[in-house]
C-alpha cells in the first residue's frame, strides 16, 4: 500500500504530496489523516496522509514511512478536502490549514498508550504488561512494532493518547471570622475590619473583602498571623453559577414565531437573520438547534470570542444540559483536548464556539449558526488567513443543512446578497419584550469647545450621567481608545512625540506614567520638555478611556466606575470579574472599547454615552463607515433593554454624516441604502472581490522594488484584471518595516494562479515578507 503525504517543513512548504510506502505492518493501521515521520532529504519530517492507495505512479526513489504518530486518524476526510479548499482560496499552505484544524495539544508532545482488551496476546508483547492493563506505547522496543500492530488489527490491544494534565488555578482564598480567638488586635484598622467580619458575619472571599471594605491585604494578613481570623483556599467550582441558571423557555412572539417557521432543516440554504438588538434572536437560535437534535443531527454555533461570557454559556447549559461542548479561551489546552474528543466520538450533538469552532470533527450537522455574523473576528488574520463564515458555507454544503447568519447590524455586502436572493432574509424589526429602541441625541462636539468645554464629556452626557446614577440606573461609556490621550504635542514648535520604530503617534497612559506605541508596545517615560525645542508647554491631544474614566470620576467622585479595555482586562477571567460587578450592579458606570459594545444583556443599563462617534469613520478602510455604524448601533442595543427606557447620547464633530444620522434613528435600512451606493461607486465588496498582498520590508527601497516586481508581474499575465499600486500602507512603517499595497480585482483566474505562488517564492526571502488578504468572503 501506498500513502500520498502532505509534508510540513516550515519555511519551504509547498502544496504538493508525495507518495510513500505504507509499511506491511502498518498497513490497516495508517489511514486518511493520521499523522506521519517521513523520510524527506537527509532528515525525518512530519506529514499528514491526504489519501492511501494500492498503486503509485512514482516508479524511482520511493521510500517508506517510518513511523505512525498517530495511530487514529486526527482528521477525516471533511477536513482534509477543507484544508485544501483553504490553501487554494486563502493562498495558505496545506500542511498550516491541516495543522489548525488538530486540537494544538496532539501538536505538542503526547502519550500514545496501549490496553490490552481481551485475553491473549503474543508472549513476547505480554511481559512488557507486567501487572498493568495500559502501557505507554514506548516501553515497546522498535523491533517488536510488527508484532504490536499484528495484534491491534487482530483486536487484542487498542491504542489510545494521554494529554499531560495542565492545571490552572483553581483556588480562591476565603477569610474565616475566629470568634474563639480572646483579646483585640493592636490596630485601629484591624479592629475595624474584625467588627466588620463579624457584622457580615459569614466566610468571604479575599477579593471581594478587601474590594468591599477597602483594607489591604497587609491588614488582612496581620489579623491572620495574630490568630483573629482564618485564611483557607478553597477550590472554585467553575460551573457553579452556569449550574444555578434556570432555563425559561419564553413563548415566542408573532415575529419570532414567523421566522422560526420560515426556515427548513434539511437543506443548505443559507439565511441571515436580521433582528434589531434585543429581538430576541438568541431565543431562535436554541429552537432551531433543538429541533435539529431531535432530527438526530447536530448543530454548531459559533459566537465572537468577546460573547461567549457566562451569561450565554450558562443559558445554553440551561436549556441543553449535558449535550453540550463549550470552547473558549478559558479552557486548558487538555481541557480543549478533552471537548474534542467528546465531539469526536459523539458525546456531544452541539457545539457553542469562537471563530476555530468552525473545525469542530461534528459529523451530522443539522444546523449551523453564525452569531454577530458581521465581526471580523471570524476572519483569522494569520496564515491560514481563512474566514469561519465562509468555511460555514461550505460545511453546510457538505452537511445539506442549513447556516444562519445573525445580526442586528449586517454587513453591506451580506444585505445585499440577502436582498437579491443569494441568502433568505428573516427579520426581527422589533424588540422581543415589546420595547422601544433607546431614543438618541446627537451632540455636536464643536460647540462644546466654542464654550470652552474641553473634557472628553459634553453638558448634556455630563448631567444624563449623574441622573442615571441619581436614579439608581447605570450607565455604559464607550470610546474607542485606550490609554490617556491620542498624542502628545508641543506647544511651541507642534512637534508630536512619534514611535521611532512606527510611523504613528505615542499615546500617553497616566496610570503608568509613560508614552507607549499602541502598535510594537515601544514605551518610554513620560517627556517633561519638547525634544526638539526644549519647550515645556506640553499638551495632551484627545481622549482615551483612561482620561474618559478620569473625566467621569470628576463628576462623580462618589460613583463606582468600572473600566473595560485591554489595558484592565489581561485575561478572560478580569472580564469575566468586571462583566459579573458590572452586572450585579456593583458598579454604575462602565467605561471602555470595543469590549462594551458586544452582547451584553444588563436589565439596568439607561444611558449608553457614545464618547467619540468619529474615531471609527476615519479609518483607511473600504467598510470603515460599516465599521462605525456597527459599534453605534451595537452599543447604543445595550440600552433600555428590559423595564426601563434607554437613552444614547452621541458625541461627534461631524453631526451632519450619514452614519451619525442613520445611527441616531436606528435606521438600518437607510444607512445600508447610503453604503451600497459608496460601495458601487468605489468598486468595493460585494462588487468586486479584492485581494490585498502586502510587501513588507525592512530596507525601503528593496522593498518598493520588490513590490513594483510583483504587480508588475501580475499585470503581466491578465490584462483585463485591475492591479492597484504598490503604494504606501496607511501606517507605513511599523515595528521598523515598511509596507506596501497592492489590491488586485483578479478578472481570470490565471492572476489567482499567479497569486498563489508568491508565498512559496518569498519563503525563503529573509528581507521580504507577503501577507495575502481576500477582502471579501
Ligand atoms: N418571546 C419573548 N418574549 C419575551 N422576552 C423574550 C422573548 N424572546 C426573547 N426575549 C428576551 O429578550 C431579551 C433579548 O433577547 P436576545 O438576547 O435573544 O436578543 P438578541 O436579538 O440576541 O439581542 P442582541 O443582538 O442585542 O444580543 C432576552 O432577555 C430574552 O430573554
Ligand atoms: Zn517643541
Ligand atoms: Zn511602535
Amino acid at each position: 500500500m501506498f500513502a500520498e503525504v502532505i509534508i510540513d517543513i516550515k519555511n519551504k512548504q509547498v502544496n504538493k504530496s508525495f507518495d510513500y510506502i505504507i509499511p506491511t505492518y502498518l498497513e490497516g493501521i495508517l489511514h486518511v489523516g493520521c499523522r506521519v515521520k517521513v523520510p524527506f532529504g537527509k532528515l525525518k519530517r512530519t506529514g499528514y496522509i491526504l489519501k492511501t492507495k494500492e498503486s503509485t505512479e512514482v516508479t524511482r526513489g520511493l521510500k517508506e514511512i517510518d513511523e505512525a504518530i498517530d495511530l487514529k486518524p486526527v482528521l477525516n476526510e471533511e477536513f482534509i478536502k477543507l484544508a485544501e479548499y483553504i490553501s487554494i482560496h486563502d493562498f495558505s499552505f496545506y500542511a498550516t490549514s491541516l495543522e489548525t484544524m488538530i486540537p494544538q495539544a496532539l501538536r505538542m508532545k503526547y502519550e500514545k498508550t496501549i490496553k490490552w482488551v481481551t485475553n491473549s496476546l503474543d508472549e513476547s508483547l505480554q511481559k512488557h504488561f507486567k501487572t498493568k492493563k495500559e502501557i505507554s506505547f514506548n516501553t515497546i522496543p522498535k523491533e517488536l512494532e510488527p508484532i504490536l500492530f499484528k495484534e491491534i488489527k487482530l483486536g487484542n490491544l487498542v491504542i489510545d493518547s494521554r494529554i499531560k494534565r495542565v492545571r490552572k488555578e483553581k483556588y480562591i482564598t476565603y477569610v474565616h471570622f475566629n470568634s474563639e480567638k480572646v483579646g483585640i488586635p493592636s490596630s485601629k484598622k484591624g479592629m475595624d475590619l474584625l467588627s466588620y467580619l463579624e457584622e457580615i458575619n459569614e466566610d468571604i472571599d479575599i477579593n471581594s473583602l478587601m474590594n468591599d471594605s477597602g483594607y489591604s491585604k497587609n491588614v488582612i494578613d496581620t489579623l491572620a498571623k495574630n490568630g483573629f481570623i482564618d485564611l483557607y483556599k478553597k477550590e472554585i467550582e467553575p460551573e457553579e453559577d452556569i449550574k444555578n441558571y434556570i432555563d425559561k423557555e419564553v413563548s415566542l412572539n408573532r415575529m419570532q414565531e414567523d421566522v422560526y417557521h420560515s426556515l427548513k432543516l434539511g437543506n443548505e440554504k443559507t439565511y441571515l437573520l436580521h433582528g434589531v438588538t434585543g429581538s430576541g434572536k438568541t431565543e431562535l437560535y436554541m429552537r432551531w438547534i433543538k429541533d435539529s437534535i431531535h432530527s438526530g443531527k447536530e448543530a454548531l454555533m459559533l459566537v465572537p470570542e468577546i460573547s461567549l461570557t457566562p451569561q450565554i454559556t450558562a443559558i445554553f447549559y440551561a436549556r441543553f444540559k449535558e449535550n453540550i461542548a463549550v470552547l473558549h479561551s478559558r479552557l486548558t489546552i487538555s481541557e480543549k483536548y478533552e471537548q474534542w474528543k467528546r465531539i469526536l466520538n459523539g458525546d456531544v450533538k452541539i457545539v457553542v464556539g469562537a471563530r476555530s469552532a468552525i473545525f469542530a470533527p461534528l459529523k451530522n450537522l443539522g444546523i449551523i449558526i453564525v452569531d454577530e455574523c458581521h465581526e471580523a473576528s471570524y476572519r483569522q488574520s494569520n496564515n491560514p488567513k481563512y474566514s469561519a463564515i465562509d468555511l460555514a458555507k461550505i460545511r453546510s454544503h457538505t452537511y445539506n443543512c442549513p447556516l444562519v447568519l445573525g445580526s442586528a447590524t449586517p454587513n453591506a455586502e451580506d444585505y445585499f446578497r440577502a436582498i437579491h436572493g443569494e441568502y433568505e432574509l428573516l427579520s426581527l424589526p422589533k424588540r422581543a419584550n415589546g420595547r422601544e429602541l433607546p431614543k438618541s441625541i446627537v451632540v455636536d462636539l464643536r460647540e462644546e469647545l466654542k464654550n470652552g468645554n474641553r473634557t472628553p464629556l459634553s453638558n448634556i452626557l455630563k448631567e444624563e450621567i449623574i441622573k442615571c446614577y441619581r436614579n439608581h440606573e447605570q450607565s455604559i461609556l464607550f470610546l474607542n481608545r485606550r490609554g490617556y490621550s491620542s498624542f502628545v504635542q508641543c506647544r511651541n514648535c507642534g512637534e508630536v512625540v512619534k514611535c521611532p520604530h512606527c510611523d504613528i503617534s505615542l499615546t500617553y497612559h497616566g496610570k503608568t506614567n509613560t508614552l507607549k506605541c499602541h502598535y510594537c508596545g515601544y514605551q518610554i517615560s513620560n517627556v517633561m520638555k519638547c525634544e526638539k525645542c526644549g519647550s515645556d508647554k506640553i499638551r495632551y491631544v484627545g481622549s482615551g478611556t483612561e482620561k474618559l474614566y478620569e473625566a467621569v470620576k470628576n463628576i462623580l467622585p462618589e460613583a463606582k466606575v468600572l473600566r473595560l479595555d485591554t489595558d484592565t482586562v489581561a485575561k478572560m477571567e478580569d472580564y469575566e470579574n468586571i462583566y459579573h460587578e458590572f452586572k450585579e450592579h456593583k458598579a454604575d458606570i462602565l467605561v471602555g472599547t470595543q469590549m462594551v459594545t458586544k452582547g451584553l444583556d444588563f436589565e439596568n443599563v439607561t444611558l449608553v454615552g457614545v464618547a467619540n462617534a468619529d474615531i471609527a469613520l476615519h479609518y483607511p478602510t473600504f467598510d470603515a463607515n460599516q465599521v462605525a455604524f456597527n459599534l453605534i448601533e451595537q452599543v447604543a442595543g445595550r440600552a433600555g433593554r428590559a423595564k426601563k427606557d434607554g437613552k444614547v447620547i452621541i458625541q461627534t464633530y461631524d453631526p451632519n454624516n450619514y452614519v451619525i444620522e442613520c445611527a441616531k434613528n436606528h435606521d438600518y435600512e437607510g444607512f445600508y441604502k447610503k453604503e451600497i451606493l459608496f460601495r458601487k461607486a468605489s468598486s468595493m465588496p460585494p462588487f468586486s472581490e479584492p485581494i490585498e498582498i502586502e510587501v513588507i520590508g525592512k530596507n525601503l527601497g528593496e522593498t518598493k522594488k520588490e513590490a513594483i516586481h510583483i504587480a508588475n508581474a501580475l499585470r503581466g499575465v491578465s490584462i483585463n484584471s485591475i492591479i492597484l499600486g504598490p503604494t504606501e500602507a496607511y501606517i507605513f512603517k511599523k515595528k521598523d518595516l515598511y509596507h506596501y499595497v497592492i489590491l488586485v480585482q483578479a478578472k481570470e483566474d490565471i492572476v489567482l494562479d499567479k497569486i498563489q505562488y508568491i508565498y512559496p517564492l518569498y519563503q525563503n526571502n529573509k528581507d521580504i515578507t507577503i501577507s495575502i488578504t481576500r477582502k471579501w468572503l
